[in-house]
């Protein structure tokens, strides 16, 4: 708190008041100036005696400065500091401080400013800035969207968001991707979308699944075979797989199936770029992107020597990992409308679901991953005798439920992660036994906003 003992200290400060380089501007409670430094008035573009006298309030409606601080001081009675904008258009920040005389009564104004011009000009660009970024970002977003629907991918969830990005990020080079992630989640597809969205993608997608193939074949099938080259084989000869992926993508799928002794062959033709076709003497050069897709644990493989690291490397230059559909549940809803649309195209059928059907589907482990969604909404789509489907019409094992089973204490997880688990599997049942909130908070005996934030947690929908 300020306070003035007597006039004449008042007048001692004058010369400092002039020797500042800072505006300062003085003012009875009236709002009359009384003092000003010189810089006050450059700022305004007035000679600053002329001020003196003046009432902030005839200034303010002369356009010099809005808004006025002396009444909001006399107002509040304590420093107050705010944004003042001046005639000349900039922005100043004014601090105004109430100074107090010996009975403790207002007395004067004070009051300082900083030009802040250049700092709100930056705010200002900086907001437009962030709206353009939002604009551009829901741009790309829908453009993403559109995208992924001509593609027919679901991915609505922000870890297959991250999927999505990564693969477009791989269509842009000739890179080697390994696709990684359980059985049914959508590694061909991705493998698909990558090739469709680079420019390879008026060129072949030619899909090998290694562990289809039978032993004898592998070499055939894949590198091709001269006439004659062994019994059995046509007479012409025969294109191999590699050769007919000649500018365009490779896929080979299931690759940790393939057996040891191809594995350097298929090395050797990922390094080089070229092979001979089985009896040929002649070296064929091809040029393939390569993808490669595994639902097994390569790092095993290779401690177990079943597979080669040095392939390993090769085909890993960057890894994509498709999370399990149990793990994104927010993909399953918007999957289940695209599959039941499909299906009722497909069969020309005209279907509903029961809320309680979708919260069973939501709720399911899906060990078959979307494949095994697929499944059940045909199986759905076909045998529902009526318009709306029910949950007596879901098989059995999806009636049920989650069980419940204690984590197994072998795996490297912390107690709390332990415990988090356990309290998940719980929740996962209640919400499929209670529905709401509310039930669920009661059968569990606590409250609805911590039954809330749980379910947010672990993403229970
Ligand atoms: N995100 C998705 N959106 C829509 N359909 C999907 C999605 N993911 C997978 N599918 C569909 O699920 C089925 C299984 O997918 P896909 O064959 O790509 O799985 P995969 O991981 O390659 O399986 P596997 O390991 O058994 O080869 C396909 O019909 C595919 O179109």
């Amino acid at each position: 708190m300020i306070i003035l003992t007597s006039s004449s200290t008042w007048n001692e400060n004058e010369q400092i008041l002039h020797s500042l380089k800072d505006d300062i501007l003085v003012t009875n409670v009236d709002g009359i100036i009384l003092k000003v430094s010189e810089v006050t008035g450059k700022i305004y573009g007035v000679d600053s005696e002329s001020l003196i006298g003046k009432s902030v309030y005839d200034l303010e409606r002369q356009g010099l400065f809005t808004p006025i601080l002396t009444p909001m001081v006399v107002k509040e009675n304590k420093k107050i500091t705010f944004v003042q904008t001046t005639n000349k258009g900039k922005k100043l920040l004014v601090t105004g401080i109430p100074v107090y005389n010996e009975k403790g009564e207002l007395y004067r104004i004070v009051s300082y400013s900083h030009d802040i011009t250049e700092l709100a000009e930056y705010k200002d660009f900086l907001i437009t800035m962030e709206e353009e970024m939002e604009r551009v970002k829901s741009e790309l977003d829908l453009l993403r969207s559109k995208q992924l629907m001509d593609a027919g991918i679901i991915a609505n969830s922000e870890d297959m968001k991250k999927v999505i990005s990564t693969a477009l990020q791989l269509s842009e080079v000739d890179v080697n991707a390994l696709i990684l992630g359980e059985s049914g989640v959508g590694k061909s597809l991705l493998a698909k979308f990558i090739h469709n969205k680079s420019h390879r993608n008026k060129g072949p997608f030619i899909e090998v699944n290694c562990g289809a193939i039978p032993d004898s074949l592998f070499e055939a099938e894949l590198f091709g075979y001269e006439s004659g080259a062994f019994t059995g084989a046509h007479q012409k000869g025969k294109v191999g797989l590699i050769e007919l992926s000649n500018g365009g993508t490779l896929f080979l799928d299931e690759i940790g199936e393939l057996p040891l002794h191809h594995q350097v062959k298929v090395l050797k033709v990922i390094q080089e770029k070229q092979f001979y076709r089985v009896g040929g003497t002649k070296p064929i050069k091809v040029d393939f992107r390569l993808i490669s897709a595994t639902n097994k644990d390569l790092n095993t493989a290779i401690q177990e020597k079943r597979f080669r690291e040095d392939l390993y490397f090769r085909l890993n230059v960057v890894p994509v990992t498709i999370p399990p559909l149990r793990k994104r549940t927010e993909d399953i809803v918007p999957l289940i409308h695209l599959l039941l649309q499909q299906f009722e195209e497909k069969y020309n059928r005209e279907k509903k679901l029961d809320e309680a059907v979708v919260h069973h589907l939501l709720h399911y482990e899906w060990k078959g991953n979307v494949r095994e969604l697929i499944n059940i909404m045909e199986r759905l789509v076909v045998l529902s005798p009526s318009t709306l489907i029910s949950v007596e019409q879901l098989p059995d094992h999806l009636k049920k439920g989650p069980t419940l089973s204690p984590p197994s204490v072998d795996s490297d997880k912390t107690l709390k992660e332990l415990l988090e688990e356990t309290e998940k599997q719980i929740l996962l049942k209640a919400r499929k036994k209670y529905i709401t909130t509310i039930r669920i908070a009661n059968a569990l005996g606590t409250s609805q906003p911590s039954i809330v934030r749980k379910l947010k947690k672990y993403k229970i929908y």
